[in-house]
């Protein structure tokens, strides 16, 4: 199999220009191997989502590459080796669940591949655990329900990738730790590499082997921490000693005068 390591080299990300110009990312190097489960974590505003967009190809740096394989980050994007889970699900009212996952599989191969898709997004369905649920339109469905079509929708492509800009900040506390749980059994079931986006520490602790800290102006990659929890992760390891000690870590990084 082709190896789908990430690398980013040297990346700039300058917008505007003149007076009004701001660098929001400088000389970003980060290298995120094939399966891995990697947390963006940083401050509100320092680049993080411009990061995972220039990772996904959506944006392209001022300066620097992304590269996948060892390829430019486009011939991915062509290949359809990326998904993209955003901040919120952007469901379309009128369609079912069912619908609503297989849409962006449905655009990609158009009339011809209807049959496939529809397999595809039972499976996704199924593996969000929302199989029952695939004949409910959106509002019907919780905020937490909503979130997991939107992923089933990513994961009916079957990228290599999974791109994913915080898609649980907008849920309550419980829900979000059930969707944590959920997140880590699909990644552990279908092998794929996530690159993950939060302000939550514990979040980052929970879900992540390696939690890139970023810090802001410019935005760049300030430690790496490597997390070597026991897997496969439940509740119980927030009580475990080792996530209190990543949990300070992490915080003294955020928070720099709390540390002292
Ligand atoms: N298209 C754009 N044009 C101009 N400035 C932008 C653009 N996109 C992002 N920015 C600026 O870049 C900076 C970083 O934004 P970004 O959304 O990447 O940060 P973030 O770390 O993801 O923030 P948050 O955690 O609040 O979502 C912000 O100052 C933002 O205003």
């Amino acid at each position: 199999m082709q190896s789908r390591q990430i690398s980013a080299e040297g990346v700039r990300m300058r917008f505007g220009s003149g007076s009004a110009a701001q660098t929001v990312l400088d000389d970003l190097d980060l290298t995120i191997r094939p399966g891995g489960f990697v947390t963006l974590l940083g401050p509100s505003g320092c680049g993080k989502s411009t990061l995972l967009k220039i990772l996904g190809g959506i944006l392209e740096p001022t300066s620097g590459r992304v590269l996948i394989g060892g390829r430019p980050v486009r011939d991915a994007v062509g290949d359809r080796q990326i998904g993209l889970v955003p901040q919120r699900p952007a469901l379309l009212p009128w369609k079912t669940a069912l619908e609503n996952a297989g849409l962006l599989r449905q655009i990609a191969t158009g009339a011809r591949g209807r049959t496939e898709t529809a397999q595809a997004a039972e499976r996704a369905l199924a593996l969000v655990g929302l199989a029952d649920a695939r004949g409910k339109l959106p509002h019907q469905l919780s905020g937490g329900m909503a979130q997991r079509v939107s992923i089933a929708r990513a994961l009916a492509m079957d990228p290599a990738i999974l791109l994913m800009d915080e898609p649980f900040g907008a849920l309550d506390a419980i829900t979000r730790d059930e969707m944590n749980e959920k997140l880590a059994e699909i990644w552990a079931a279908t092998g794929k590499t996530i690159v993950f986006v939060t302000h939550s520490i514990s979040e980052a602790i929970f879900l992540s082997d390696t939690v890139h800290v970023m810090g802001a102006d410019p935005g760049r990659v300030v430690e790496t921490l490597d997390i070597e929890l026991a897997r496969p992760r439940t509740r119980e390891v927030f009580a475990d000693p080792l996530f209190a000690s990543y949990s300070g870590r992490l915080r003294s990084l955020l928070e720099p005068k709390a540390a002292v």
